[in-house]
């Protein structure tokens, strides 16, 4: 079995770790490098994995997860470049590092992926997009691809594609969480039970979803079906429009998105 590294073991850094035990992978083929000691400490605890310095994790590992923060990527890579031979495969999940960033920091030979995930991997319902680098075979790409399908869905792009993903999909749960919150609040103005409200706004997305992925039926269908005439949803729809939050929506994912390409510059 093939070992993997996860270099930076924050929030994503977990959530890929706990997915790849919860697929069955052996504690054993797994390392971890994190800076912190007592986030190092929890971690060893909670999932039996060892916890090394970068350096020893990039040496002894095939592939091998960068999951630290943007700003921090380019001090990873030199950090474990010297260490770093043809044939091992990195996966950077990092928001806005290019692929370009990541190989002129590193050995030639050495393959590198993109992708964008997202928390939902956490409930193995994540959405993960990849792009190759340069140097990247087949192998290395389908290698990434299996990673990332441990925790859910994976899409194939091309990497020009990959700030609007980060836009869209990755911090996509936030703004889903956002209206949930918004909707809970809403309720409970209006004379609910915070847990009850709160039941009905979950159960409501969780079932929208579902009707989303089930029927494969347009978005717009099913707004529609609920719309009835001179009713209630039309009342509310309209107060949406008023608020612009059809325009609020794009302007926030454009703001993602450039802030992805900023990111890139090391911002
Ligand atoms: N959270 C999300 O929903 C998503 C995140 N991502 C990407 O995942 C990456 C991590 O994000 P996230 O998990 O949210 O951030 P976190 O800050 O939670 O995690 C980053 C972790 O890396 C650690 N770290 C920092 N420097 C080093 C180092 N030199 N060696 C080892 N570990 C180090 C940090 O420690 P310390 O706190 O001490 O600095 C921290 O524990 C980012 O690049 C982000 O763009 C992508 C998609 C979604
Ligand atoms: O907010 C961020 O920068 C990261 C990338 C996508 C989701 N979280």
């Amino acid at each position: 079995m093939s070992q993997t590294a996860i270099l930076g073991a924050g929030v994503m850094g977990e959530t890929l770790l706990s997915g790849l035990v919860r697929a069955g992978r052996r504690v054993d083929n797994l390392l971890v490098g994190e800076k912190r000691a007592d986030r190092a400490k929890e971690l060893e605890d909670r999932y039996g994995v060892a916890v090394v310095s970068n350096v020893e994790a990039a040496q002894k590992s095939d592939t091998i997860a960068l999951v630290v923060k943007p700003q921090d990527m380019g001090d990873v890579l030199d950090e474990i470049a010297s260490v770093l031979r043809p044939g091992q495969l990195l996966v950077s999940l990092a928001a806005g590092i290019t692929t370009a960033f990541i190989e002129a920091r590193v050995p030639e030979g050495v393959a590198v992926v993109r992708v964008m995930p997202n928390t939902p991997a956490l409930v193995d319902e994540g959405m993960a997009a990849i792009s190759p680098g340069s140097h990247c075979s087949e192998e290395d790409l389908a290698e990434a691809e299996a990673l990332m399908a441990s925790v859910g869905k994976v899409l194939r792009i091309p990497e020009r594609q990959q700030d609007a993903v980060t836009a869209i999909s990755g911090s996509g749960p936030a703004y889903i969480f956002f209206v949930v919150e918004s909707m809970i609040e809403a309720g409970v103005h209006l004379g609910l039970p915070r847990s009850t409200a709160t039941d009905l706004v979950v159960q409501t997305l969780v079932g929208s979803a579902k009707m989303l992925r089930e029927t494969g039926t347009h978005p717009t269908v099913l707004r529609e079906q609920v719309t009835s005439p001179a009713g209630t949803t039309a009342a509310a729809l309209r107060e949406l429009e008023i608020h612009r939050v059809r325009a609020a929506f794009l302007a926030a994912m454009e703001a993602a998105r450039d802030r992805s390409r900023e990111l890139a510059e090391g911002s």
